[in-house]
């Protein structure tokens, strides 16, 4: 039987974290030197823009501390299964057949905060992505929490070798530049690629006079990308039909929009695509048989399903 090898030349051994990814082409993770810049919003929008396309699509919520993408799919409702065979984890299947893991379908209630320290928030990463029955996916997003300390760390070192590229995730002021710097730095560290820098919030297009106002500076994502030596992939304007549509789940009904804010967002999926155009058009795995599920909340016996 052959093994698959990853790229420091060790061998992807079954149960590994290297193990569980091993059917997913193109690896990519979304990095932010702070909070509330946008990151889980373009996790989520590179992976809904991919599955437009056609791609087989997963996301890994992995920002334990504020896990928002289910609710940008509208599947936060949703619960995990476990494959009573393999005793695998499987996936919520979101909008446009997306694969979803996110530490919110495992709490009990929406306002429940996860007060961890980060010995426990360390093993459930691990025990996420390793437990995960992804199967044969083209695109896999990882959401790491904001920030370049412990849990974004750890996320990123199980996984090293195993990812394609960060995608960098910023604001345009001034005081991003050092934070970028440091995301920039972090992903190099761990011998991740750097695909490039994503400008949030670039700007704003006032709907009364179609002026674009600059709310927090111009083209500082680009100049600090430049400056870098790594790729801009492009900015994304401030836009409140965009966040009407994240916070009622509705993402990918706003990305089929034909308007700026999408096409903008849709650019920046084209840019990744082109960039890994050779591993997205690598020949696809034997398919996966149908996995028997139970629910994750449910100890066995309590409840049964059959083929979902
Ligand atoms: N370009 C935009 N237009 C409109 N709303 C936006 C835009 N970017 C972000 N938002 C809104 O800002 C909020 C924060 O976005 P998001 O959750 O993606 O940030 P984050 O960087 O992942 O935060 P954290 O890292 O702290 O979890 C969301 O409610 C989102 O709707």
């Amino acid at each position: 039987m052959s093994v698959k090898v990853n790229i420091r030349g060790q061998a992807a051994a079954p149960g590994s974290l290297a193990h569980a990814l091993k059917d997913v082409k193109l690896k990519l993770v979304t990095i932010s030197g702070k909070g509330g810049v946008g990151k889980s919003l373009v996790t989520a929008s590179i992976a809904v823009g991919f599955a437009m396309r056609g791609y087989k699509v997963g996301i890994l919520d992995g920002d334990v501390y504020g896990p928002t993408i289910p609710k940008m799919l509208g599947v936060s409702d949703s619960t995990l299964y476990v494959d009573q065979k393999t005793g695998k984890i499987i996936p919520v299947v979101g909008p446009l057949g997306i694969k979803v893991v996110s530490i919110e379908f495992a709490l009990p209630s929406d306002d429940t905060a996860v007060i961890w320290r980060a010995p426990l928030v360390n093993q459930a990463l691990r025990d996420f992505i390793a437990q995960v029955e992804w199967g044969s996916l083209d695109v896999l997003v990882v959401d790491l929490p904001p920030g370049t300390g412990d849990a974004p760390l750890t996320i990123a070192q199980s996984l090293q070798g195993g990812l394609d590229g960060s995608v960098i995730v910023t604001i345009p002021t001034e005081i991003s530049r050092r934070i970028v710097l440091k995301s920039i730095d972090f992903s190099r560290k761990l011998n991740i690629r750097v695909a490039g820098v994503v400008e949030n919030m670039c700007c704003f297009k006032c709907p009364d006079n179609g002026k674009v106002y600059y709310i927090f500076g111009r083209d500082a994502g680009k100049k600090i990308a430049e400056a870098a030596g790594v790729p801009f992939l492009g900015g994304i304007p401030i836009d409140p039909e965009f966040s009407q549509h994240l916070d009622t789940g509705r993402l990918h009904e706003f990305l089929a929009k034909n308007n700026e804010t999408a096409k903008a967002v849709l650019s920046i999926v084209n840019a990744l695509e082109e960039m890994y155009k050779d591993k997205l058009s690598q020949q696809p795995p034997p398919k996966e048989e149908k996995p028997k599920r139970i629910s994750l909340l449910k100890l066995p016996g309590e409840e049964e399903e059959g083929e979902s």
